[in-house]
């Protein structure tokens, strides 16, 4: 972070960008909502959140992919708020104003060409967009195209061999050349593009970017798929880019381990709200992101109390007994989720947490095998408002599977059936908790809530306890869930165990993480045509069972999961069968359907 001032950071001093009050609906969804957030001149700003909360959303209105429903976008040249500027240009109804600083630029009004080549700010894809017959050269000399093509005085001076184009390409190659020097690539310049491998690929999408002479440098999760070598490199290449070229960058990434180390500002999102700002150091230790994005570690077990007396209500009735611990952690943040482990409630201490987020672990599996990358962060969610009251499935841990537990406290108080339909309509959605999903004006309030509750309670529980309660847990057979009739509509059908041939790999369904697909595995659901069949009522059940009433629909698992049970393929499948989805689990696994199909999925 550049900031001398320390009492102001740098992002609220001298934005690069503003994004004020942003909405974007789709319909009934409302994939962001009245998000706002700077972005520091010369830092390295991440846009992080589970999957689904909106990141992408974002990056298409700033670059001009979608125009808002709502909300201002103001990308500024020049140091400095410039706010009357900025205000004088709102009421003109232009799009962008000169300025005694350099000039700004109002995004949502822009069309995307003007916003790359005038604003100055460049992207790059989540999903690779290079030309692929072209050499690699060709393809950063055709992202310069318009000053080339300004230069020749649109044609005739490139015909008739003037200087001033000829300089002009001069210059156009000479950037080129410096980028792929600068991005390991100089060796491969006379390649197709689609010769190079993933990573590679990778980083001449940042040297095309980079060759349009950007102010600011979006990065759809440019570590995705990379190897820990290629992802120390890109660190290395982002630090260069902003310390070197003073060119502010916003990335979205899963890589926690590349988003801790180079980050100097972190904005996390869920479900298209924002529930953190801050440094690095203060994110990762935010509790708030802690329970509804960085999640938990498997390993890791939580004590929390109202779950063990539930437990204990559970065991008297019959039930068999699972007994969990709760902690706090070491940073006093709450040690909050519940997310089954098999049936062993799980949650991880701050520190736990923290190691994961700074790249230690990986739950997810990430293509390449670099750490860090989170497991989709509903687990936490989940668990602080009891949607690991879940039912026992075999663990890790133990050869017997384990006992159900009945929801925690904090869920009961949440109602699923009323977050659900306010998850679907106009309302933006709210935090991350289920507890907090109800409005739309308190976005973490459920979600603190469950959290000073977990907080509260003392550590008492021990693992050995747990490891007994495990020993006398009932056969995945007669799994059920403690107290079903808390969850409005009905429990889906399970099938108890995976049929020949294996489970599918639920987490090829967006939405559906590994703590989901174990969740779900609990229910006896393992197959995508199980999901295929859910209707309504069942859908609400999972969703408050899962703790994120509304995110079914909102993700449409059950038309992903019709597609998928045909034996074909979402936009989202295919990025994980080729481990391009660092929050699932790469590759089909398991059964696949006989039957092939046509079958299309959309942007799944
Ligand atoms: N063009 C669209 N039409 C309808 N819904 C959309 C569209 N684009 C995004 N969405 C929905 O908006 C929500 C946010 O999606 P978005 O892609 O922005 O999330 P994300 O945080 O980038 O997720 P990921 O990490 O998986 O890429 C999702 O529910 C998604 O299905």
């Amino acid at each position: 972070m550049k900031n001398s001032d320390k009492s102001t950071p740098n992002w609220d001093r001298d934005p690069v960008l503003s994004v004020e009050h942003l909405t974007m609906r789709f319909g009934g969804l409302v994939a962001v909502g009245d998000l706002s957030f700077n972005v520091g001149r010369g830092d390295i700003t991440a846009l992080i959140g589970p999957n689904g909360a909106g990141k992408t959303t974002v990056f298409n209105c700033v670059t001009g992919f979608y125009k808002p429903t709502e909300g201002r976008i103001v990308m500024r040249h020049g140091p400095g708020r410039q706010q009357e500027d900025v205000e004088t240009l709102t009421d003109s109804g232009q799009r962008w104003k000169t300025t005694g600083n350099g000039a700004v630029y109002l995004l949502e009004r822009m069309p995307d060409h003007e916003i790359s080549h005038k604003a100055r700010v460049a992207r790059t894809f989540q999903n690779i967009r290079l030309f692929g017959g072209m050499t690699v050269l060709e393809n950063l000399l055709v992202a310069q195209h318009n000053p080339l093509m300004v230069a020749s005085g649109f044609s005739i001076g490139g015909i008739l061999g003037l200087p001033s184009y000829k300089k002009a390409q001069q210059e156009a190659v000479d950037r080129a050349v410096y980028w792929l020097e600068h991005t390991n690539l100089i060796d491969r310049a006379d390649d197709p593009a689609a010769d190079l491998p993933y990573g590679a690929q990778r980083r001449l999408e940042i040297a095309r970017a980079m060759c349009t002479k950007p102010q600011l440098l979006c990065l759809d999760e440019p570590a995705a798929g990379l190897n820990p070598r290629e992802s120390a490199e890109l660190n290395e290449l982002l630090k260069y880019i902003r310390d070197e070229h003073k060119v502010s960058v916003l990335l979205i990434e899963h890589d926690m381990g590349v988003v801790m180390e180079i980050s100097d500002h972190v904005i996390v999102l869920d479900y298209g709200v924002k529930i953190s700002d801050g440094p690095a150091e203060f994110v990762k230790n935010d509790p708030k992101v802690i329970a509804a994005y960085l999640g938990v570690d498997d390993e890791d077990e939580i004590d929390m109390p109202e779950v063990r007396e539930d437990l204990e209500k559970a065991s008297s009735a019959g039930s068999k007994k699972k007994t969990t611990k709760t902690g706090t952690s070491s940073a006093g943040a709450p040690a909050k989720d519940a997310a089954s482990k098999g049936t062993t409630r799980k949650s991880s201490s701050t520190k736990a947490t923290a190691t994961k987020a700074s790249g230690s672990k990986s739950a997810a599996g990430k293509a390449g095998g670099t750490g860090a990358a989170p497991t989709r962060k509903a687990t936490s969610k989940a668990s602080v408002s009891g949607a690991a009251s879940v039912a026992a499935k075999p663990s890790r841990k133990a050869a017997a599977p384990k006992a159900s537990t009945p929801p925690a406290k904090a869920s009961k108080s949440s109602n699923g059936a009323t977050s659900a339909s306010a998850f679907v309509g106009d309302t933006p959605p709210a935090g991350s908790a289920s507890a907090g999903r109800k409005t739309a004006t308190k976005p973490a309030s459920g979600q603190a809530a469950a959290k000073s509750k977990a907080a509260a309670k003392p550590k008492t529980a021990a693992k050995p306890k747990a490891a007994a309660a495990a020993k006398a847990a009932p056969a995945a057979s007669e799994v059920r869930i403690a107290n079903a009739g808390d969850y409005p509509g009905s429990q889906p059908h399970g099938t108890r165990k995976p049929r020949e041939g294996g489970a599918n790999n639920l987490t090829r369904v967006k939405g559906i993480g590994p703590a989901n697909e174990k969740k779900l595995n609990a229910l006896g659901i393992w197959h995508f045509d199980q999901i295929a069949a859910w209707k309504k009522a069942e859908v609400q059940w999972v969703g408050s069972y899962l703790a994120f009433p509304g995110r079914i629909e909102r993700e449409e698992w059950v038309k992903q999961a019709k597609v998928l049970a045909k034996g074909g393929e979402t936009e989202f499948s295919k990025r994980v069968d080729k481990g391009q989805v660092a929050t699932s689990v790469p590759g089909k696994r398991g059964a696949q359907p006989k039957k092939k199909t046509t079958a299309k999925g959309g942007k799944a």
